[in-house]
Order: structure tokens, then sequence, then C-alpha cells
């Protein structure tokens, strides 16, 4: 899928995929990941979702620089990222990119407070409001207020998600990269989780990459990509 871009709209990406090639092995029974383009404005909100090994959680590591690719490459923010080195994807991603994976990865023994303090220390956006930013979260993602001085291990399943969405977004990044965060919600705990976390994303303009198989989720967002409509053929692969 080939498409002219001018300059202008090419300012506008939030993410390029050009020609990437990913293999976990290099043996023949893999044949791996390609996906010839692919761009994502910024400020969009896309859901993208896929059959089970279809490729999605794949797709996000290769966007969060957490895999490379075998060969093409990847631009976020209209700037080079997965041919960065090891060091300098790692700043890139703490300076301008939220990542909320499956398990939240919120370290269990630190208060919540810590969690998101934490990230900031490792991104170059030192704030000297994070604590007053965190309770603003914590209020807009409608968590009780004295979460902020609790253990990270004394909290649900559903919390542990809002606190992960609250750390992703503590440094102000213009994207957010989100994988399948609702599976342990009901119904309704469901939709509230997704209102407030497209009208977060909203309201700081961050562009959002949302991955799931459950397709009761579409309804959020403007933009829905089926993985297979993204991966490509090739035949010497
Ligand atoms: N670490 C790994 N090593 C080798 N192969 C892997 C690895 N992780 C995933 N795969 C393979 O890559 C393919 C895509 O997997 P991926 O997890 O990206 O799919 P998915 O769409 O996220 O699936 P699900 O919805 O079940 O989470 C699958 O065939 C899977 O077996």
């Amino acid at each position: 899928m080939m498409t002219s871009e001018t300059p202008n709209q090419l300012n506008q990406n939030a993410i390029q995929v050009n020609n990437v090639l990913h293999r976990y092995k290099t043996t023949d029974d893999d044949k791996g990941l390609f996906i010839a383009q692919w761009r994502v404005q910024r400020g969009q909100q896309v859901f993208l979702h896929g059959e089970s090994g279809s490729g999605k959680t794949t797709l996000l590591n290769l966007l969060a620089g957490v895999l490379t690719p075998n060969e093409g490459n990847i631009h976020i923010l209209n700037q080079p990222f997965s041919t960065l080195k090891a060091h300098k994807r790692d700043k890139f991603r703490a300076d301008h990119i939220g990542v909320v994976f499956q398990q939240f990865n919120l370290i269990p023994y630190l208060s919540v407070l810590k969690n998101i303090q934490l990230a900031n220390h490792f991104s170059s956006t030192h704030l000297n409001n994070v604590e007053e930013r965190a309770a603003d979260y914590v209020q807009k993602l409608k968590l009780p207020a004295n979460i902020l001085h609790t253990a990270a291990n004394a909290l649900s399943i559903g919390q542990q998600q809002r606190v992960a969405i609250a750390r992703a977004l503590i440094n102000k990044p213009e994207l957010l990269l989100v994988d399948e965060p609702t599976s342990a919600l009901d119904a309704s705990a469901k939709d509230a989780f997704m209102r407030v976390l497209t009208e977060v994303c909203e309201a700081a303009g961050a562009t959002l990459v949302f991955v799931s198989h459950d397709m009761y989720l579409r309804q959020f967002f403007p933009v829905s990509v089926e993985m297979s409509e993204l991966l490509s053929q090739r035949e010497d692969v």
C-alpha cells in the first residue's frame, strides 16, 4: 500500500513502519512478520486487533523498541527509532513513549507514587510536579486519592491497570502503546476504563495504539486496524 505524502503530512506521523520484517528465528518454518508500510497520524487513537498469534504483541514490541526488525525501519515522531543503538532507543522510549504491557510491571513493594516517580526519573522530562500530576491522574482515572501511598502489591488488577496508565502518561508521552489491558475487567468496568483512557489521551494530545482481540472495545476508537490488513506477503522469506 503506497501513498504519496506531502512534507506536511509526513510531519504529522506519529508512526511510520517501512518494509519491516521481524523473525524470532531464522529458520524456514518461521515466516516472520512483514509490514510493507503503515502510518499512524499524530493524535490518532487506533484499535489494533487480530486473532491470537497474528503478531499484535510482536508489532507493539517493535513500536516500543523492545524488539528490532531484521529488515526495514520504524520512525517514531518522524525520527529514526528502530535503527538507534540500544541505549539511545531506551532513552527515546523513556522520553517519548508510554508503554502498558500485559503484565503491568509495577514494582510490587514500592508505593504507587514511587512507581510513578521512577518512570520520571528515567526520562529527560524532569518534572518538578510529579506528585501533583500523579494525584491528578489518580483522580481522572477514578482511583482513591490515598492509593498513591499504597504498595503496588496491595492493588486489585483493575487498580494496577489504571496505575500503569498513570505511570505511562506521567512524562507526557506523545505516543502511548497499550497491550490488552482489560481482560480481567467485567463489562461495566471495561466501559469506564476505556472512556477514561481515551479521554485522558485526547486531553494530552497523545497518539494511542491499543491492542486487543476483544472486538467489544472497537466502539471506543475512531480508527480500527485488523492485523491481517497490515501484513504483506513476501515471496523470499
Ligand atoms: N519470544 C518468542 N519466540 C518465538 N516465537 C514467538 C515469540 N513470541 C511470539 N512468537 C510467535 O510469533 C507469532 C506472533 O505472536 P504474538 O504474541 O505477537 O501474537 P498476538 O497476536 O499478540 O497473540 P495473542 O493475541 O495470543 O497475544 C506467534 O506465532 C508466536 O508463536
